[in-house]
C-alpha cells in the first residue's frame, strides 16, 4: 500500500497518530486512514497491536487495521499500523465539546452497548483489552462506535494462577480493577470493571474514582484494592443505569457478570431495539445467578508472558498493602483529569 502522512490527530504515550491519505486506491483500503507511528521505543506496542487485531478478524465494533508499513523519516525507522479513521474522535473529544458535562443517557447506553460486543468478541478470542478508557472508545461518521489500541491487550486463556510478584500497572490506574491492583490479573473481568469507569465518567464527566488534587496514586490503589468502597454510581443515572453498573463494580472478578452477561442487561437493550443488532432482544434486570451463566471467560487470568515496563518490585508480597507499598513514586499526577495520567507500564 502506499499512502501520505498528513496532519497529526494525537499522541499516545509510545507513539503518535496521524492522518494517512491511501495515494493508490487497491480497492482494499480506504483513502483516508489513520496512522499510529513509533520509533524504536514503541515499537513493541506497535507490534503486539497488530498481532492482537490480526488474531482477532473482523469485528464491527472494533477498530479495522489495514497493514503495516516500515519508514524511514528524518533518519530514524519509524513502524507504523494503518487504522480505520475515527472522524468523530474519541469519547473524550466528545466530553470536551460539552465542556465538563456528561452524554445524554441515550449516548451512553448506545456507546456501552457497542463497547460490550467488542468486549464479547475480544473475551471470546481468548483476549482481554486492558485499556479500555474513554479515549480508546472511538466514534465514527457513520455512527459506530468502535474499540481502539490495543497495544496492552494480552492473551489471557490458560490457568487460572495469579502472579504474586511486585505489582504491574497495565493501563490507566483509575480504570484499575481490584484484582489488577491485589493480584496483578488482568483478565477479561477487569476489563468489565473499566467499562463499568467508563460508563460512570461518560454520563457524569466525571471520573469514577473522586480524588483530591495532588494526592498520591498509591492511595487511589489503595481504595480500589482495599476495603469495600466502590467507585461512585451518578445519581441522576437511571435505575436501569444503576444495576448495570453494580455488575460490573462486583470486587471479587468471579462473581463480577461478563460481557456476555451484560449484553442482556436492559441497559443496552436500546440499541437491540434501534438498530436491529443480531443480539437477542434484551431480558429485563433479572439478576441471574452468575454461577449459571458460563457462556464467555469471565475469571482472571495471569498473563504469564508478559514483561512489564512498569517499575516492578521482585519481591514477593502477599498482602495488598504491602504490595502497594511497593509503588512509592516521585511522580505527582493531576488527579482532576484523566488525559494527564502517565500510563505506567
Ligand atoms: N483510528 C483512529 N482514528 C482517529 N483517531 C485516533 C485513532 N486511533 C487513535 N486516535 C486518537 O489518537 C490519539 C492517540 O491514540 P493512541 O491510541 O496512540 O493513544 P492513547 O490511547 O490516547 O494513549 P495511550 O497510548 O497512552 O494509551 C488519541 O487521542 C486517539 O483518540
Amino acid at each position: 500500500m502506499e499512502w501520505l502522512r498528513g496532519e497529526t490527530i494525537g499522541f499516545g504515550t509510545f507513539s503518535t497518530v496521524s492522518l494517512a491519505k491511501n495515494t493508490r486506491d487497491s480497492g482494499e483500503s480506504p483513502a483516508l486512514m489513520a496512522v499510529k507511528s513509533a520509533d524504536s521505543y514503541g515499537v513493541v506496542s506497535i507490534k503486539n497491536e497488530k498481532s492482537v487485531l490480526d488474531s482477532l478478524g473482523d469485528c464491527p465494533e472494533i477498530v479495522r487495521c489495514y497493514g503495516e508499513d516500515l519508514t524511514v523519516e528524518n533518519g530514524e525507522e519509524i513502524h507504523n499500523l494503518l487504522l480505520e479513521y475515527a472522524s468523530r474522535g474519541s469519547v473524550v473529544t466528545q466530553l470536551k465539546k460539552l465542556g465538563g458535562e456528561g452524554l445524554p443517557e441515550y449516548d451512553v447506553r448506545r456507546h456501552t452497548g457497542s463497547v460490550l460486543r467488542g468486549l464479547r468478541h475480544i473475551h471470546a478470542n481468548g483476549f482481554a483489552h486492558c485499556d479500555i478508557k474513554l479515549g480508546n472508545i472511538l466514534l465514527f461518521s457513520d455512527g459506530a462506535v468502535k474499540i481502539a489500541d490495543f497495544g496492552l491487550a494480552r492473551r489471557v486463556d490458560g490457568v487460572l494462577t495469579a502472579s504474586k510478584k511486585g505489582v504491574e500497572i497495565r493501563g490507566t490506574p483509575l480504570y484499575m480493577a481490584p484484582e489488577s491492583v491485589n493480584e496483578n490479573e488482568y483478565g477479561s473481568a477487569a476489563d468489565v470493571w473499566a467499562l463499568g469507569c467508563a460508563v460512570v465518567e461518560m454520563f457524569s464527566g466525571k471520573t469514577a474514582w473522586s480524588v483530591k488534587e495532588g494526592s498520591h496514586f498509591m492511595s487511589l490503589l489503595i481504595r480500589i484494592g482495599v476495603g469495600d468502597e466502590l467507585p461512585k454510581i451518578p445519581e441522576l443515572l437511571s435505575e436501569e443505569g444503576k444495576d448495570f453498573l453494580s455488575k460490573c463494580f462486583v470486587k471479587d472478578p468471579k462473581k463480577r457478570w461478563t460481557a456476555e452477561m451484560l449484553l442482556k442487561h436492559s441497559f443496552v437493550a436500546v440499541d437491540c431495539e434501534d438498530d436491529h443488532r443480531r443480539d437477542e432482544v434484551a431480558v429485563s434486570v433479572q439478576v441471574k445467578e452468575v454461577e449459571e451463566v458460563t457462556t464467555s471467560p469471565r475469571g482472571p487470568f495471569e498473563f504469564s508472558d508478559w514483561e512489564s515496563f512498569s517499575s516492578d518490585s521482585h519481591t514477593a508480597l502477599d498482602f495488598p498493602v504491602e504490595r502497594l507499598g511497593s509503588l512509592v513514586s516521585e511522580s505527582i499526577p493531576d488527579w482532576s483529569v484523566t488525559e494527564n495520567w502517565v500510563n505506567v507500564r
